[in-house]
C-alpha cells in the first residue's frame, strides 16, 4: 500500500497553479489572507480551542465546552480590540467550528438593536451588548407559528398609566420555541410580539426583555425559560423556550426606529411594515456564505481522503487505484467542489448586494426592501439545500469511514441540516422569490437591473446554439441555457396562475395551486443567477492563466451538471436536443479529466486549518489511518479493557451453565 502522505505529496506536485494565489482570490485579496492568518494565530495556538475529543462529548458537555470557548473567545476579541463583524465572521468560519452560545447575540440581537433601535436606544444597549455585559437572542418563533409571523400570539400591551409594556404568553402555542442561545445562556432577548394599545392590535413589533438576573442568572419574575431538549444536531446550542406572565418593561424597551408609541399611547406606524423583518434578511444573506464555507470543508475532507484511500486492484498484484480515479467517485465529488466555488462567489455578491441595498433602505429608499427580500430568500434556500445535500454526498463518498464521527462530516451534516429550515423554511422562501419574479415579469418598472433578463420573453421554438461538445466550454452558451429555462418557467408559472384565476379560484387558492410552479421557477432563477455570477466574476479575476482555466472548468462542471440533473426541464420545450444532452455528458467526463491533477490544489486553496476541519479523513498530511486508530483508542468505551457492563450484565449469562 502506498503511504497516504506520499499520495498527497504527489497530488500537490501535480497541481498546475500556485495554491497561495488562489487562496488570496478566495479570501478577497492578499491583505484579507494576512488578516485571516493573524486571526487564526490568535486562536489556534490556545489549548482551550482544541477539538480533538469533541466528538466523544455528551450534549451537556458540548454545551458547556462551547460556553468555555465562547468566554475565551470574547476575552481574545477584547484583548486584541477586534470589533469588526467581518473579523468575527472569519473566526467563526475558519477556526471555531461551532455554533457558539453567542451566535444569536452577534448575528441577530446586536444587528436588531442597531437597525431597529433609535439613536438613544443604540446608545443605551449597544455598548452593553458589544462588551458582553448582556447576552441577547432573537425570540420570534413560537410553538404554534414560525413561518406565519403575522400569526404570532405573544402580546405586548401598552399601559399608559405606568408608561410600560406588559408582555404575555396567552396560550401554550404562544410559547417562544426554538430561539438559539435562549435556553441557558442569554440574559436578554429581542422578543417579537403583537402590539396592543387600548385594545387595538397594531401587529408585530420588537421589544427588549430581560430574561435573567445579572446577579445570579436566575429567571426574572414572570419569565419561564429553558432548553427545548435534544435535536438532530447543534448540540452546542441551547435552543430554548420562553413563556411570559405579565412581564413589565419600560416604554423605552420597544425598538422605535421605525414605529413609535408615545407616552400617551399614540402610535406612529413604520414607513413599511416589513422593516421589522430586517434582521432575518441579514441572516438569510449570511446563510449563503455559511453554506459556501461548509460545502468547501466537506469537499476538502472527501477529496483529500479519496486521494489517500485505495481500493480494488485492477490487475492482480498491481497497486490498488486511489478511489478518486474512479469516474463515479469524481462524479460525486467534483460537482460538490464546483458548487462550493460557485457558492463562494455568489456569497460575495449576496453580501455586497445586502450592504448596498441596506444602505438604500436606511436612506429611505424603501423600494429596495422587496428587491433584497426577493434575491436573498431564493439564494438562502438554494445554497442551503445544495450545501446540505452536497455534504451528505461527500460523507457517503467516504464509505464506511464517512459514518464515523471522526470523519467530521457527520456533525457537519447534522449542524447544517437546519439551515434549510431556520431563517425561513426553504419552500416558503422559494415561494417569496417566485412572487417577486412574477411581479417583475408583469411590471418592468420595478425590475432591478440584475433581473432585467425576465423582461425578455423566451421565443417559442428557441434552440440552444451548441453544435459540438467543444461549444460547451463557452460560458455564454451555458448561461444562455439557464436563462432560457428561467424565463420559460417564470412565464409558465405566471400563465398557470392566470389559468387558475380564470377558472374562478380566488387569489389565495390560485396562488396555493400554483405553488409547485412557483418553486420550480424560483429554483431555475437561482441556478441561472449563480451560474451567471460565477462566469462573470471569474472573467474579471486578475490571476494566472492556470487558475483561470481551472475555475472556468469548475464553472462548466457546475453548469453542465445542472443541465444533466434537470434535463427534463431543458428537453421539455426541445430547447436542448437528445444529441446535445449526449454532448453534455461527454463534456462532464472531459472536465473531470482536466481537473483531476488540480483537485487537491483546489481544496488546499480554501486553506482550512486541520483544527477547523476536525477530521481524521481530511487533515492536510493525509495520515488517515493513524488518526482513525488513535482517535478510536481515546474513545470513552476504551478507557478500561473490561467495561462495567460486563460485571453488571454480561458476566452472569457468560458464566451460567447451559
Ligand atoms: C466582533 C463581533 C461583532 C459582531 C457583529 C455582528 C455581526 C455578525 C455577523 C455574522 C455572524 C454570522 C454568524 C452566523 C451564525 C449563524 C447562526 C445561525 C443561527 C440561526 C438562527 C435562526 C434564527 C431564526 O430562524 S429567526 C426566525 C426566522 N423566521 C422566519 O424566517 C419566518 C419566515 N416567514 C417570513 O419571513 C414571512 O412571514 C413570510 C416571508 C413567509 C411572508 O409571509 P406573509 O404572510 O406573506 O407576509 P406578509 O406580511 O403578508 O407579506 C406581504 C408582502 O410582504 C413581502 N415580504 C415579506 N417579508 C418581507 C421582507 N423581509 N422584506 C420585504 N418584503 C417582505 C411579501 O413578499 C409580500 O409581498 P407581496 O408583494 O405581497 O408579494
Ligand atoms: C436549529 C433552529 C434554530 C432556530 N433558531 C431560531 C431563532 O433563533 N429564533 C427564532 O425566532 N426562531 C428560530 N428557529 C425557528 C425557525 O425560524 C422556524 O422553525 C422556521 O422559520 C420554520 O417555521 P416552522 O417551524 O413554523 O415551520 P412550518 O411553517 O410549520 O413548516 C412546516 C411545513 O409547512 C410548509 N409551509 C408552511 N407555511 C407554508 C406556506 N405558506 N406555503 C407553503 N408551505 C408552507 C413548509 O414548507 C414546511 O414543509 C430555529 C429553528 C431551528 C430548527
Amino acid at each position: 500500500m502506498a503511504s497516504p502522505s506520499s499520495d498527497l505529496d504527489r497530488e500537490r506536485r501535480k497541481c498546475t497553479f500556485n495554491v497561495a494565489e488562489l487562496t488570496d482570490i478566495i479570501n478577497g485579496g492578499r491583505e484579507k489572507t494576512e488578516r485571516r492568518q493573524y486571526l487564526e494565530s490568535l486562536v489556534l495556538n490556545e489549548p482551550i480551542f482544541n477539538y480533538d475529543d469533541y466528538y466523544f462529548l455528551s450534549r451537556e458537555e458540548k454545551y458547556s465546552d462551547a460556553v468555555k470557548k465562547t468566554v475565551r473567545l470574547v476575552q481574545v476579541l477584547k484583548q486584541h480590540n477586534i470589533e469588526d463583524p467581518e473579523d468575527y465572521q472569519t473566526l467563526l468560519k475558519y477556526v471555531l467550528n461551532l455554533n457558539l452560545p453567542i451566535a444569536l447575540h452577534n448575528s441577530m440581537f446586536r444587528p436588531t438593536i442597531r437597525d431597529q433601535g433609535t439613536d438613544e436606544q443604540r446608545k443605551k444597549w449597544l455598548p452593553l451588548a458589544n462588551d458582553y455585559k448582556i447576552i441577547g437572542t432573537y425570540a420570534q418563533t413560537e410553538l404554534g407559528h414560525g413561518t406565519f409571523i403575522r400569526g404570532l400570539e405573544t402580546t405586548s400591551t401598552y399601559d399608559p398609566k405606568r408608561e410600560e409594556f406588559v408582555l404575555n404568553t396567552p396560550t401554550l402555542t404562544a410559547t417562544k420555541w426554538w430561539p438559539g442561545c435562549l435556553g441557558k445562556t442569554s440574559t436578554h432577548a429581542v422578543v417579537m410580539a403583537q402590539l396592543y394599545i387600548k385594545n387595538q392590535c397594531y401587529g408585530i413589533h420588537s421589544f427588549i426583555i430581560q430574561l435573567r438576573s445579572l446577579k445570579d442568572h436566575s429567571p426574572m419574575p414572570g419569565v419561564t425559560v429553558g432548553d427545548i431538549g435534544n435535536k438532530v444536531g447543534l448540540e452546542t446550542n441551547d435552543n430554548g423556550f420562553l413563556a411570559m406572565d405579565n412581564v413589565r418593561i419600560p416604554r423605552e424597551n420597544m425598538l422605535m426606529r421605525h414605529a413609535q408609541v408615545y407616552p400617551d399611547g399614540t402610535y406612529r406606524k413604520p414607513a413599511n411594515s416589513k422593516l421589522v423583518y430586517g434582521t432575518m434578511v441579514l441572516l438569510r444573506a449570511t446563510v449563503v456564505s455559511e453554506s459556501a464555507t461548509n460545502l468547501s470543508k466537506a469537499a476538502t475532507i472527501a477529496i483529500r481522503y479519496s486521494c489517500v484511500r485505495r481500493q480494488t486492484e485492477a490487475k492482480p498484484g498491481e497497486l490498488e487505484p486511489q478511489i478518486i480515479d474512479y469516474v463515479t467517485q469524481q462524479h460525486k465529488l467534483v460537482p460538490q467542489l464546483a458548487t462550493a466555488y460557485a457558492f463562494a462567489w455568489i456569497a460575495r455578491y449576496m453580501m455586497s448586494t445586502y450592504h448596498a441595498l441596506h444602505a438604500d433602505i436606511e436612506s429611505g429608499h424603501l423600494g429596495a426592501l422587496q428587491e433584497l427580500h426577493g434575491i436573498s430568500s431564493g439564494l438562502k434556500a438554494f445554497t442551503a439545500e445544495m450545501s446540505v445535500s452536497g455534504i451528505e454526498v461527500c460523507r457517503r463518498a467516504c464509505g464506511g469511514h464517512g459514518f464515523s464521527a471522526a470523519s467530521g462530516l457527520v456533525s457537519m451534516y447534522k449542524d447544517r441540516l437546519p439551515s434549510c429550515t431556520y431563517e425561513g423554511e426553504n419552500t416558503v422562501l422559494y415561494l417569496q422569490t417566485a412572487r417577486f419574479l412574477l411581479k417583475c415579469f408583469r411590471q418592468p418598472s420595478i425590475t432591478p437591473s440584475s433581473m432585467s433578463y425576465i423582461q425578455v420573453k423566451p421565443l417559442p421554438g428557441a434552440r440552444w446554439g451548441v453544435k459540438s461538445p467543444e461549444d460547451l466550454m463557452k460560458p455564454i452558451l451555458l448561461v444562455e441555457a439557464f436563462e432560457h429555462r428561467a424565463q420559460r418557467t417564470i412565464k409558465s408559472a405566471a400563465q398557470f396562475l392566470e389559468s387558475q384565476i380564470s377558472q374562478g379560484l380566488d387569489t389565495s387558492e390560485a396562488m396555493n395551486r400554483s405553488g409547485i410552479e412557483f418553486v420550480r421557477c424560483a429554483k431555475a432563477h437561482c441556478y441561472y443567477f449563480v451560474t451567471r455570477n460565477f462566469f462573470q466574476s471569474t472573467a474579471l479575476l486578475k490571476c494566472s492563466k492556470e487558475i483561470k482555466e481551472s475555475l472556468l472548468t469548475l464553472g462548466v462542471v457546475f453548469a453542465l451538471n445542472g443541465i444533466a440533473d434537470n434535463s427534463g426541464e431543458f428537453l421539455e420545450d426541445c430547447f436542448i436536443t437528445g444529441t446535445q444532452m449526449e454532448f453534455v455528458r461527454e463534456r462532464i467526463l472531459y472536465c473531470y479529466k482536466q481537473l483531476r491533477p488540480n483537485l487537491v490544489g483546489l481544496v488546499d486553496a480554501f486553506a482550512f486549518a486541520d483544527q477547523s476541519l476536525n477530521s481524521a479523513l481530511g487533515a492536510y498530511d493525509g495520515d488517515v489511518y493513524n488518526r482513525l486508530y488513535n482517535w478510536a483508542k481515546r474513545a470513552p468505551l476504551n478507557k478500561t479493557d473490561v467495561h462495567s457492563s460486563y460485571h453488571k450484565y454480561l458476566k452472569p449469562i457468560l458464566k451460567s451453565k447451559i
